[in-house]
């Protein structure tokens, strides 16, 4: 996250740190949501490679143990049918990953919520990004959990030239644009955005521009979760 601030510790308990074992230690690599107790839904990118993964729930700094943490293995990773690895402007940049076990939900734990499928926020509807990813294009990774102020984007700014033009699709889900986003490390995150006084997770954090993470007139672009709820609830059941 390119600007923003340090999140007080928990307060997005859905938030996981997806992370990749190499050698005898495991390295962050993306965020992702937990939205049952035993299923993460991710970015599909973020799990092109088959790796060994583990999903850390209840983190705050990825490189200390705060007592707070469950360290769970994945069982089964399922990306979406149409993902294409070489084109992320095609969409499809979301998968779900099967717990090996279900998640103790605590204070420190808790389920996100995800929109009803088909729902579409407004221009400048109120959204944060949250995430352990660069600080700076080019920096390195954040230890602390950060958080952003991105308002929504409508698609038709947002697929507008001068902005992303014809590489985002309605399938998508733009927000921020300014000096604040996501950067590498975030993909895979949620997008949080305020409904009726509750947080909903309508997007999964998918790509920025290769100009840098905080173009001006590049949103941070999301894969837009509600156009993908019967797909999740094919695969979880
Ligand atoms: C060095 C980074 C900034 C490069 C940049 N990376 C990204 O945007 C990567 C995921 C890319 C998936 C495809 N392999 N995502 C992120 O960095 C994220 F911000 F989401 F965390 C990128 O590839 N961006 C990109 C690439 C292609 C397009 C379309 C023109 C197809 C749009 C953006």
């Amino acid at each position: 996250v390119v600007g923003g601030e340090v999140a007080r510790p928990n307060s997005w308990p859905w938030q996981i740190s997806l992370q990749y074992k190499s050698g005898s230690y495991f390295y962050h690599t993306c965020g992702g949501t937990l939205i049952r107790r035993g299923w993460v839904m991710t970015a599909a990118h973020c799990v092109d490679r088959s790796m060994t993964w583990r999903v850390v729930l209840g983190d705050h700094d990825i490189n200390n143990n705060e007592g707070r943490e469950q360290y769970m293995s994945v069982s089964q990773v399922y990306v979406h049918p149409n993902w294409n690895s070489n084109n992320v402007a095609g969409g499809y940049d979301i998968a779900l990953l099967r717990l090996s076990t279900d998640a103790v939900l605590n204070n420190y734990v808790q389920l996100g919520v995800l929109p009803p499928s088909g729902q579409v926020l407004s221009h400048n509807h109120p959204c944060y990004i949250t995430g352990w990813g660069r600080t700076q294009t080019g920096g390195s990774l954040s230890a602390q959990l950060k958080q952003a102020y991105l308002p929504v984007v409508d698609y038709r700014t947002c697929s507008s030239s001068g902005w992303w033009g014809s590489t985002v699709k309605n399938t998508m889900v733009c927000a921020g644009g300014g000096s604040d986003s996501g950067c590498q490390g975030d993909s895979g995150g949620p997008l949080n955005c305020s409904v009726n006084g509750q947080w909903v997770v309508h997007g999964v954090t998918s790509f920025v521009s290769s100009l840098g993470c905080n173009t001006y007139q590049k949103p941070t672009v999301f894969t837009r979760a509600s156009a993908y709820i019967s797909w999740m609830n094919s695969i979880m059941g």
